[in-house]
């Protein structure tokens, strides 16, 4: 949990190599990766950008003289820092620098550098590297910083499977300008289930300890009972559990689409890229900010105990808050997304709503009104609705301040809350519609019976969650709300027996969860206080500190 060195080795080096090295170049390369042979990480993000790449200030000029690239760092801001693994574990990284040929600056590229000796791994000549020191959270990774002195590495180090620079210089183009940032869109389309995982992890531990935890009564005389029977803790708890099953529903959708354009983009068709881009770009910031929100629940489920370390909930929380920041920071990327929903309100304004993908074709299409009595189907109408409301909302605004003269940035910015508030929207469309899609597709009866209470129990609560939208122009009625919340509460009730087994299927075993409170055997309080035991304050009945501080001051006579 706490990370692991390699990781970026295999979640970002070797997914970089894959996507943009040339077959050439990776008969070279992936399978000394692959063996471990030569350990990698991504280094991208410097002191001073992150978020806006086409300000990174780390340049790889050609020489052509020498047929080699001359990378440098300029200035303090210049140097990498963040990539995980490259500060004491990487020999090598995949580099994105500005590339600069024959003076001409041609944007991010990425490199295959080499940063340390193979032998004795010692940092190469030209290089400083090390680690940026502790984090929140992931502190068995070694974040790194990275700085190069004019170093000098082969022509043939740039990943050219989609562009090239020739021995002379001249520059082959990519198909797409953003091919480039291919190894983000991968992590981003993982995020959803790797975010699930988490926020299932951190469930399964208050899901665990709610049913051994017994404490005051719901009707007098009996015996205490289980804090999972509060409706209170199931409103905390069991929403989230649907949403963990969301998040990996919707998750698959995007790995699988990931994997489709990078089949297509090696035939030359780069048309799903502005999609993928656009959708995970919305979905990582949704889910990774719905689960951190989650988890913190779960941890506050746990009462005082769950602000103990021994419920290990403040490490997943660690963790997966990362996922805010990490592979573009959340507000950056909704605007990713949000203007990919302009540019398809003004295709609506234009006549062309058939030219629409089919994740956006539905703000085209207006709807006056839904009965929710019939299902499912009318809610997704209700979430098209207040997504369609607030992007339509968001663009007009937008457009008006452009047409009123301001710059296109300054109006950009000018509307970027509301458009963000569209991007939300649009994403939890999505989520809920995988969703649904997922829960018909599954075989199994009983399965299916489960997991369609969950089904209900998240359109009501994202409803009920969005429903200032859909009462602002009255598409929704206050006793539709209260239908809305008599069904949240009959879904609660209703998930109840099953709220153990919906956690325990995730198989999550005592190693991985490494938490006093969540452990299978449910022996709660025995293991609680063999684990305070054992702390290293316990070792000795009477600490050091006792005679060199706590005594002088309890014997003075001040
Ligand atoms: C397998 C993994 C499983 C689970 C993960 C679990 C654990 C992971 C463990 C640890 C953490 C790991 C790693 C973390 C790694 C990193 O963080 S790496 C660094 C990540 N950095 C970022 O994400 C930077 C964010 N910034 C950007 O991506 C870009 O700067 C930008 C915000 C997209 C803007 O780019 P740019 O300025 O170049 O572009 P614009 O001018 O804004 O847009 C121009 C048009 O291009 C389109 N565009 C942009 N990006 C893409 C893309 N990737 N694909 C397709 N199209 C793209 C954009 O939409 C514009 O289009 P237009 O509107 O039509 O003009
Ligand atoms: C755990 C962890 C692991 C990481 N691993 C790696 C790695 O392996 N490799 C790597 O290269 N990097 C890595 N990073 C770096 C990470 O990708 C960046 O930190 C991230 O992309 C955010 O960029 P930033 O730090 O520049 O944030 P900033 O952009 O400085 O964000 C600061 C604030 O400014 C706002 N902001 C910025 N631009 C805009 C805008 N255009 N519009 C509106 N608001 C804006 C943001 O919303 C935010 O509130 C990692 C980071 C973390 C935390």
């Amino acid at each position: 949990m706490e990370g692991h060195p390699l990781a970026l080795h295999d979640v970002m080096f070797i997914p970089a190599l894959v996507a943009q090295a040339s077959d050439e170049q990776n008969k070279k390369w992936l399978r000394r990766a692959q063996r471990r042979e030569i350990v990698g990480c991504y280094a991208q993000t410097e002191l001073g950008h992150g978020s806006n790449l086409r300000k990174l200030e780390t340049t790889a000029t050609y020489d052509v003289s020498t047929q080699e690239f001359v990378l440098h760092t300029p200035q303090i801001t210049s140097l990498k820092w963040w990539p995980g693994g490259l500060g004491k574990s990487s020999n090598y990284a995949v580099v994105v620098a500005n590339m600069i040929v024959k003076e001409k600056h041609l944007g991010p590229h990425s490199f295959l550098v080499q940063l340390r000796d193979e032998i004795t791994h010692q940092s190469l000549k030209g290089i400083t590297v090390g680690d940026i020191g502790p984090k929140l959270s992931f502190n068995a990774i070694d974040n790194g910083f990275l700085g190069f002195d004019n170093y000098r590495i082969p022509r043939t180090n740039l990943l050219m499977r989609h562009s090239r620079v020739e021995p002379d210089g001249t520059y082959v183009k990519p198909p797409h300008a953003k091919i480039n940032y291919s190894a983000m869109v991968r992590v981003r389309s993982h995020m959803a289930t790797g975010q699930g995982n988490f926020l299932a992890q951190a469930l399964t531990i208050a899901v665990r300890y709610s049913t051994v935890r017994r404490q005051g009564f719901i009707e007098s005389g009996e015996q205490e009972v289980k804090v999972l029977d509060y409706q209170t803790q199931q409103h905390r708890l069991f929403p989230s559990i649907a949403k963990a099953y969301a998040f990996t529903f919707a998750g698959y959708e995007t790995i699988r689409l990931y994997e489709q354009l990078l089949k297509e983009v090696d035939t030359g068709n780069v048309s799903l890229m502005a999609d993928l881009h656009a959708l995970t770009s919305g979905l990582k910031s949704v889910v990774t900010h719905q689960t951190a929100q989650g988890i913190e629940q779960a941890r506050m489920a746990c009462g005082g105990h769950g602000y103990s370390q021994a419920s290990y909930i403040s490490e997943i929380f660690g963790v997966a808050v990362g996922g805010c920041t990490y592979e573009g920071e959340n507000m950056v990327m909704l605007l990713q997304l949000a203007r990919y929903l302009v540019k398809s309100v003004e295709q609506i304004k234009a006549g062309e709503s058939g030219k629409l993908g089919p994740l956006v074709a539905y703000l085209a299409v207006k709807v006056d009104g839904v009965d929710l009595e019939k299902g499912v189907e009318e809610y997704m109408k209700a979430f098209q609705h207040v997504s369609r409301l607030q992007t339509w909302k968001a663009s007009e605004k937008f457009l008006k301040l452009l047409k009123s003269g301001e710059k296109r940035e300054v109006a950009w910015n000018k509307s970027s809350v509301e458009l963000t508030r569209a991007s939300r929207l649009h994403t939890r469309l999505y989520i809920a519609e995988t969703f649904k899609r997922s829960v018909q597709e599954v075989a199994d009866p009983r399965l299916k019976e489960v997991l369609t209470d969950l089904l209900h129990l998240h359109v009501n609560y994202e409803l009920l969650d969005m429903a200032t939208y859909a009462l602002e122009d009255g598409f929704l009625s206050s006793s539709q709300l209260d239908y809305v919340r008599d069904q949240l509460y009959f879904y609660l009730a209703k998930i109840r027996p099953n709220a153990v087994s919906l956690v325990d299927s995730w198989e999550f075993s005592d190693m991985q969860l490494r938490s006093v409170l969540g452990r299978r055997d449910g022996n709660v309080y025995e293991n609680l206080v063999a684990w305070a035991k054992a702390s290293p304050l316990n070792k000795t009945d009477v600490l050091p500190s006792v005679e060199k501080y706590l005594k002088p001051m309890m014997n003075s006579k001040l």
